[in-house]
């Protein structure tokens, strides 16, 4: 018996574990050898309507707990999240081809987001407004009610579990629906939140985007939705929730983030940055991957050398190898994409100095294995350094002064990170300011802290998450006046 085989792969709709109404399923891939591990419902508009039913009948009790008994339930879940890290880590590895060690890191993630909500809850507050001797003026901040999270395929559980945090936090309830393709997780997650949530206060659902997902972004009860995923699809879901009715739709979306090495930065350290920034432990698969290394041309040469050297070293292996750094692509959709972005390279007359095919070798030989891959000397104006790959496929470029930098680092539609590296302060934080990104590095990538708002500029999305602000996105604001004295003159309006 497989751990795949091991949960009910059954969605969780008002506490109760179901299949589609219809008893429709999809077959879940493992990325590494294009086996069918196990199936998942194929939920329909119907059954998504149940799970919004089901949702809207537990709002009213969930949003009338004390905060801090909704605090208690979300650090619950996190210690149970916590306990059973390793098997959802198995399933997120085996679902999405990300190395085991990777996705571990992922339900501790997960748990402390869970966390940090939980110590917010007292933190969706109003404000009383100054307004006289005669009135008292407040705002209250309230739950919009059933709210709805929609997710790409890269962290399964973390986006499942963890993100699901701050609208609990704030009294709403839940319907959240992973990726087709990497389900498993959030399905063995239900298992654990059956236990201990009432039911409908979380609701998970699978199925396709344009069915189980449109669903929930058309429905007329689900005025408030997070997605995250790419910005086609994120266009598509605004578009969408704007036919029925005017809802709050906060996007999480794809980047095409740049690093700049400027001629004063530590190479070494900027070499490793580069390594670290492209997240290829994830096979590149990261909305934050600094996928555009724009590198001063004093030290072009060593910082590209230095960097093709390293990659070379990574080593290509099953998801479950201990010794594994870069998995598996997680579907054939996906790995032709980044495939075509290698011949777009070349077609673009850019130099391949690493890697740039797929692995045939041994037992990788049936998956999605592409060997981490740097171009050189890439148009930065070209499709290769313009477009999100979302794989392991990294476009260098040198530049002459900071101007320059400058303009390329803006010059894409995305703006969700970017990173410098630089020992002078001014350098330091004038690109702080001038880059056009919503979370920017110095001297190191790829990090998250929670409380800092990641999100994006431009096409990279709208809204922040993991911090105080994406807490109050989760209320509506409502101003109370009462007049207890006298009216007093108007002043203003
Ligand atoms: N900014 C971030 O925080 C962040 C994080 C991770 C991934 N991403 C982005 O996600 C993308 C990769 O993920 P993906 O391939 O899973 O993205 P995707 O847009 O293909 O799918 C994301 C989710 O949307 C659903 N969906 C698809 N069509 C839909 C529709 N018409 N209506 C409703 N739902 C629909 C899918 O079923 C899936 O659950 C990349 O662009 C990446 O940069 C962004």
């Amino acid at each position: 018996m497989t751990i795949a085989t091991q949960i009910s792969n059954l969605a969780l709709i008002g506490g109760e574990r179901r299949g589609a109404s219809d008893g429709r399923t999809l077959d879940v891939l493992n990325p590494s050898n294009g086996e069918i591990i196990t199936q998942i419902p194929r939920l329909s508009a119907a059954d998504v309507d149940d799970a919004v039913d089901a949702a809207k009948r537990a709002f009213p009790a969930w949003a009338a707990l004390e905060p801090l008994q909704r605090a208690g339930y979300l650090d619950r879940l996190a210690d149970a999240i916590e306990a059973n890290s390793e098997r959802l880590a198995q399933l997120d590895s085996l679902d999405n081809g990300s190395p085991l060690h990777e996705m571990r890191f992922d339900s501790k993630v997960a748990a402390g987001q869970l966390r940090y909500f939980a110590g917010l809850v007292l933190e969706a507050q109003g404000s009383t407004i100054p307004a006289g001797n005669e009135r008292l003026m407040y705002s209250l901040r309230q739950p919009y009610g059933v709210v709805g999270r929609i997710s790409a395929f890269n962290h399964p559980l973390l986006f499942t579990v963890g993100k699901m945090a701050g609208a609990l936090a704030a009294g709403n309830t839940v319907v959240t629906k992973p990726s087709e393709h990497t389900s498993l997780s959030s399905l063995a997650a239900a298992d654990i939140i059956q236990e201990i949530f009432p039911p409908g206060v979380i609701n998970i659902i699978t199925g396709l985007g344009h069915e189980a997902g449109d669903a929930l972004v058309a429905h007329p009860d689900v005025l408030r939705l997070a997605f995250i995923g790419a910005d086609g699809t994120g266009r598509a879901i605004q578009r969408r929730a704007a036919e029925v009715a005017v809802k709050h739709v906060t996007l999480e979306l794809g980047g095409k983030n740049p690093i700049v090495i400027f001629p004063d930065a530590d190479v070494d350290k900027a070499i490793t940055g580069a390594l670290r920034g492209m997240n290829f432990t994830w096979q590149g698969q990261s909305c934050g991957s600094t996928s555009r290394l724009i590198v001063h041309r004093s030290i072009h040469r060593q910082v590209v050398d230095g960097l093709a050297e390293k990659m070379e070293a990574i080593r290509s292996g099953l998801p479950q190898d201990a010794d594994t750094d870069i998995g598996a692509i997680v579907n054939e959709q996906q790995f032709n994409k980044v495939m075509s972005y290698i011949e777009i390279g070349k077609e673009e007359g850019a130099d391949l100095v690493a890697g740039g095919y797929r692995v045939t070798d041994g037992a990788l030989a049936d998956g999605f294995f592409i060997r981490p891959t740097l171009f050189d000397n890439v148009d930065p104006y070209g499709r290769l350094a313009q477009e999100e790959i979302f794989g392991p496929v990294l476009a260098a470029m040198p530049f002459d002064d900071y101007d320059e930098a400058l303009r390329i680092a803006n010059s894409v539609q995305y703006g969700l990170t970017a990173s410098a590296f630089t020992q002078d302060l001014a350098t330091a934080h004038r690109f702080a300011r001038d880059i056009e990104a919503g979370y920017v590095w110095i001297n190191e990538t790829s990090r998250h802290f929670l409380g800092t708002g990641f999100g994006g500029y431009k096409n990279s999305g709208i809204g922040r998450e993991e911090n105080h602000e994406e807490l109050l996105s989760w209320t509506q604001s409502k101003n109370v006046s009462v007049l207890f004295g006298t009216e007093a003159p108007r002043a203003g309006h």
